[in-house]
């Protein structure tokens, strides 16, 4: 008999202001894939046949070994002695999450990688597990925790031991490697497999009329780049300024009815959104609110005046030549994975 099931993995704002690297938050934006597992039979092996809807559809490659999710997905399944998909896979992916605009969409196709593998493979890894694997991958925590846990969630990357600490370092082009046109099932067979217990998280609680506005740049900036802007080094002042706003902010958020007065202190930032500035026009007008993950898209926390908020961030941005779109979006669950 065939097998069919959806994942659904939410989108992901990370940082919020002072938490960088550390704090993400899932949204209501989500990436859906709905997978069909033929029954075993005695034909030829079949590589698997993907469709995709949605954002990135114009850009996201078709093809299993090229594809980010699918090549996570055969990731974990070689770390678990399993060395190929099920033949004639189909998978269809539609997706909400706008590519490159800091909204997690990297993340979410991670997470939703580790957890088709985990499917396809019956594995039943428990979560912590299912974490290392999108670690390997996501190397900094926010994003993929929050996506696969849900809510507005903490984490960091434990200490780990010299042999450990090696392994979880090995380069990205060994964890998923460039697979060659002709790559056939046995290439890139044994993958290093991550250590365990890469990261810890926690979830915070998160006071439920706080709504996120996601104000929408349409233009891309990918987190390699908005990152390659930031310094090695901070000076004391700018991260125990950090440290104080997060320690209040974590708490702040979760309080019924939420101090505006605070929450506006606590989320802002000396760590990265002074120096992604550069990189986003109409960004040092609009910093009253806070830059989502690695930007562009811009975060603002209210619960109510959400199209005057949203509005007022437009124009500020329209003086600068750039469009954007806005979403009202409230905070999601984890990722799920329904059987059919
Ligand atoms: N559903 C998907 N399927 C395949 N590849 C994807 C998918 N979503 C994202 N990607 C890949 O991830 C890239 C974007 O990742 P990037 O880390 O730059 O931005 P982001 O994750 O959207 O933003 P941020 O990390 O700041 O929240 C895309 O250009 C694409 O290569
Ligand atoms: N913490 C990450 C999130 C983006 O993936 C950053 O700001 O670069």
């Amino acid at each position: 008999m065939s097998r069919n099931f959806t994942i659904k993995v939410p989108a992901t704002s990370a940082n919020i202001g002072p938490g960088f690297d550390v704090v993400g938050l899932s949204l209501s934006l989500h990436l859906t894939l709905t997978a069909t597992v033929p029954a075993a039979s005695e034909q030829a092996y079949i590589t698997p046949a993907i469709t995709y809807s949605g954002e990135g559809a114009d850009e996201v490659p078709l093809d299993a070994y090229k594809n980010l999710t699918t090549r996570v997905a055969l990731y974990v399944l070689r770390c678990n002695g399993i060395r190929s998909f099920p033949s004639e896979l189909k998978i269809h992916a539609h997706n909400e999450i706008p590519f490159g605009r800091g909204l997690g969409s990297s993340g979410a196709a991670v997470i939703a990688g580790v957890l088709l593998g985990n499917e396809l493979g019956q594995l039943k890894l428990p979560n912590e597990r299912l974490l290392d694997f999108a670690l390997m991958v996501e190397r900094h925590p926010d994003n993929v925790t929050a996506a696969l846990i849900g809510g507005f969630v903490g984490s960091y990357l434990r200490e780990l031991d010299e042999a450990d600490t090696a392994a979880a370092s090995v380069p990205l082009s060994e964890v998923l490697p460039e697979y060659p046109e002709d790559a056939g099932e046995d290439w890139g067979l044994n993958p290093p497999p991550p250590p365990s217990g890469i990261g810890h998280y926690v979830r915070f609680g998160w006071s439920e009329p706080i709504r996120a506005i996601a104000i929408i740049p349409r233009f891309e900036l990918s987190t390699a780049k908005a990152r390659e802007v930031l310094p090695l080094q901070y000076s004391r002042k700018d991260l125990v300024f950090n440290l104080q706003r997060l320690a209040v902010l974590t708490t702040a958020l979760a309080q019924n009815p939420p101090d505006p007065d605070l929450i506006y202190e606590a989320m802002k930032d000396r760590i990265h959104q002074p120096y992604r500035k550069t990189l986003i026009p109409g960004l040092p007008e609009v910093t009253r609110i806070c830059l989502s993950g690695a930007g562009p898209t811009i975060l603002a926390l209210a619960t109510g005046n959400f199209e005057g908020i949203a509005e007022d961030a437009r124009r500020i941005f329209k003086t600068q030549g750039i469009e954007v779109d806005w979403k009202v979006l409230t905070v999601a669950g984890g990722s799920e994975v329904t059987e059919h």
